[in-house]
C-alpha cells in the first residue's frame, strides 16, 4: 500500500483584514470542541457577541505580526513540510484545521498521488480536545464521506517522547546561550477547565488541584494540563534549571469561564513585581510561531514585564523549521511506515 503523511496545524486567516479574520474566527469558534456549549448557545455567543467586536481587534493584532509571504504560522509550517519532505520518499502533505488549506484538500492531494494509507500528524505536542481531537474527528468524518478506501492512522501526542524533549531542550539551550535571564517561564495556550474534565477517560481523576496531574493515572493520556506540566518538568530537568527559577503558566484566555491557571499575564506581572529582572519565556504548546507567541507574548508580554520593573524579556522561538525537529518528524514517519 502506498503511504503518505499529512501534517496538520491550526490555521490562520487568509489575510489580516477584519473581513478575513471574521470568516476564520467564525469557523474556528463554531467548532464544538473549541467552544463546547450547545449549538444554539454557541451560535448566539459567537455570531451575536464575539464576531461583532473580536475580528477588528484580532485583525489589528495580526497586522502587527504578518509577514510579506503571509501568516507566520502558515509560512513556517510550509518550510517545515519542505524539510520533512526532503528526507522522505513518500508524499508529505500539509493542511490546516481552519481556513483555506483544508484537511479535505490535503487528503485529496495525497490520494491524487496514489496514497492509500495516511499518517495524520497533528502538530501539537500535547493532546487537547480543541486541537488534536478536532483534527482526528474531522479527518475520520471526511474519510467516511469522501475517501472510503483510504486508511488513516493518527500520530498521538508526543509531549513526553525523550527525543522530542531533547530537540526542544537543545533549541531552547542554543537560543538562551548568550542571553541574560534569571527566570524561565513556560507558557502554554490555555483551555477552559471544563475541557480537562471532559477529556478525563476515568471520569474521576482530574480535579485540577495541586496533586492530580502528578499522580499516575490512565487519564493522563488525554490530560492537557498533565502533559504541559510534564513538558516543563522534563525540559527543566534536561536544562538543569533550579527549583524556583522556572514555572508553568497558561495564556490566551477568552471569555469568562475559569481556564487553566496560573494565567501568563498575571504571572509575568507577579514575577516582575517580585524582582525578577531578566525573563526568558518559552511556549511549548506551539510548534510554530504564531499570533499567540509573536504578539501576545513577544509584544504584549514584554510591555507588561517592563511596566512592572523588568529589564530583559527574551521570547524563545518555537521549534519552527529547526533541522533537528524536521529530522525527528521524518524519523517518526519512517518508523510508522516500517511498522
Ligand atoms: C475560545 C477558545 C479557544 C480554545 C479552547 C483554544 C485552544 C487552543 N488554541 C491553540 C493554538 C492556537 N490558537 C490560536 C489563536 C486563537 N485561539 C483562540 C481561541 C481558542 N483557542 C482564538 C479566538 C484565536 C485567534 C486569535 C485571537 O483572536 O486571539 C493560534 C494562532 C493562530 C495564528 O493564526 O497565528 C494558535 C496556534 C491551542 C494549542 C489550544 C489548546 C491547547
Ligand atoms: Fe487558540
Ligand atoms: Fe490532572
Amino acid at each position: 500500500m502506498k503511504k503518505g503523511v499529512l501534517l496538520v496545524n491550526l490555521g490562520s486567516p487568509d489575510s489580516p483584514t477584519p473581513k478575513d479574520v471574521k470568516k476564520y474566527l467564525g469557523e474556528f469558534l463554531m467548532d464544538e470542541r473549541v467552544i463546547d456549549i450547545p449549538t444554539i448557545a454557541r451560535a448566539a455567543l459567537v455570531k451575536g457577541i464575539i464576531l461583532k467586536t473580536r475580528p477588528k481587534q484580532s485583525a489589528a493584532a495580526y497586522q502587527k505580526i504578518w509577514w510579506d509571504e503571509g501568516s507566520p504560522l502558515i509560512v513556517i509550517s510550509e518550510r517545515l513540510q519542505a524539510k520533512v519532505q526532503e528526507q522522505l520518499d513518500m508524499p508529505v502533505g500539509l493542511a490546516m484545521r481552519y481556513g483555506s488549506m483544508t484537511i479535505k484538500k490535503g487528503l485529496q492531494a495525497l490520494v491524487d498521488q496514489g496514497v492509500e494509507e495516511v499518517l495524520l500528524f497533528p502538530l501539537y505536542p500535547q493532546f487537547a480536545m480543541a486541537t488534536t481531537e478536532t483534527i482526528t474527528v474531522l479527518a475520520e468524518e471526511l474519510r467516511e464521506a469522501h475517501f472510503p478506501n483510504l486508511k488513516i492512522e493518527s500520530f498521538p501526542a508526543f509531549y513526553n517522547k525523550p527525543e522530542y524533549i531533547s530537540v526542544l531542550s537543545n533549541s531552547i539551550k542554543a537560543y538562551l546561550q548568550d542571553k541574560n535571564y534569571d527566570y524561565v517561564l513556560f507558557s502554554y495556550h490555555g483551555v477552559p477547565e471544563r475541557h480537562i474534565r471532559k477529556s478525563d477517560i476515568t471520569k474521576s481523576h482530574c480535579k485540577i488541584d495541586g496533586s492530580c496531574c502528578a499522580t499516575p493515572s490512565k487519564a493522563h493520556e488525554f490530560c492537557y494540563r498533565h502533559q504541559c506540566l510534564e513538558v516543563t518538568r522534563l525540559v527543566a530537568e534536561k536544562l538543569g534549571l533550579e527549583a524556583g527559577t522556572f514555572s508553568t503558566s497558561f495564556q490566551s484566555r477568552l471569555g469568562f469561564d475559569p481556564w487553566l491557571q496560573p494565567y501568563t499575564d498575571r504571572t509575568i506581572e507577579r514575577l516582575g513585581k517580585q524582582g525578577v529582572k531578566n525573563m526568558a519565556i518559552v511556549t511549548p504548546a506551539f510548534v510554530s510561531d504564531c499570533l499567540e507567541t509573536l504578539e501576545e507574548i513577544a509584544m504584549e508580554g514584554q510591555e507588561l514585564f517592563h511596566e512592572v520593573g523588568g529589564n530583559d524579556f527574551t521570547t524563545v522561538p518555537c521549534l519552527n523549521d529547526d533541522q533537528e525537529w524536521a529530522s525527528l518528524l521524518a524519523t517518526w514517519v519512517e518508523n510508522w511506515a516500517k511498522a
